[in-house]
């Protein structure tokens, strides 16, 4: 598979911090990417600096191609990348339909997509006309995601969509990453459940401290575990 995104050597200084020490790894086309790490490793720093929402001070972010670094976050967005950020970016006083409005840049609502995604995530179906506030944990996580692929996206960027979940909710999510991945949408996954990762991932890029530490299939590492416990002894945490 051809790379759709790469970072090339990226830093990322926040304030007077120095974030990010070189990032280097791709992401191949049409396949799930899972960029793992423990508490503070960067990668929500990386994900952030993908979306110029942090600039990267040195190095390249390319897309399809193009150097995408040094755009805005809207022009980012415009190429066809959604993300999912940590806090999940929800608006709580909204209903989830005017969730799904207001992330729909390309105008109304297509009726088709809508029944595509509330069948992978059938809460948003359920509570169209509720307040996002009201929903659950794992619900609002389900509408997060679904405000990122309201509209066909080439890349999403996910980031720990599974913290704080319950088992079946878990579950929940992989079967429509799974569902999403079938489409074509090529998938960054932040994740340090590293169930979720290993049944997911067919890429890992492993940080610490600002820099990329292990690259490889996923298959790879979770089939050794030598290897992972080098890996977990050094930076992976296995909460949710
Ligand atoms: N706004 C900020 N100002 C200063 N330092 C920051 C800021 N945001 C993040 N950092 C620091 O950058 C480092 C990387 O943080 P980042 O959130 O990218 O890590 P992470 O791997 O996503 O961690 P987690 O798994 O806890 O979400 C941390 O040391 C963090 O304290």
């Amino acid at each position: 598979m051809p790379d759709l995104l790469t970072l090339e050597g990226v830093h990322t200084r926040i304030a007077q911090y120095h974030i990010l020490h070189g990032v280097d790894f791709s992401v191949p086309a049409g396949g799930v990417t899972v960029l793992l790490g423990r508490n503070g490793a960067g990668k929500t720093t990386t994900m952030r600096t993908i979306m110029g929402l942090w600039r990267a001070a040195q190095g390249r972010v390319m897309f399809d191609g193009e150097d995408i670094s040094k755009l805005d976050t809207p022009a980012i967005a415009r190429r066809g990348i959604g993300y999912v950020p940590e806090n999940m970016g929800i608006f709580t006083d909204l209903t989830v339909k005017e969730n799904l409005v207001l992330a729909a840049a390309n105008g109304p609502l297509d009726s088709a997509r809508v029944d595509w995604v509330t069948g992978l995530f059938p809460p948003m179906k359920t509570f169209w006309n509720l307040p996002a506030g009201n929903l659950s944990g794992g619900q609002k996580q389900m509408l997060s995601v679904s405000r990122a692929i309201i509209e066909p996206r080439r890349l999403i960027l996910i980031d720990e969509p599974t913290k704080g979940l319950a088992p079946a909710i878990i579950q929940a999510m992989i079967t429509a990453l799974r569902e999403l991945k079938k489409t074509q949408t090529t998938i960054l996954l932040v994740e340090q459940n590293f169930a979720m990762a290993k049944a997911l991932g067919d890429t890992v890029a492993v940080m610490d401290d600002g820099r990329i530490v292990h690259r490889g299939a996923m298959a790879e590492l979770a089939g050794d575990a030598a290897l992972q416990e080098k890996l977990m002894g050094l930076s992976l945490e296995t909460h949710q």
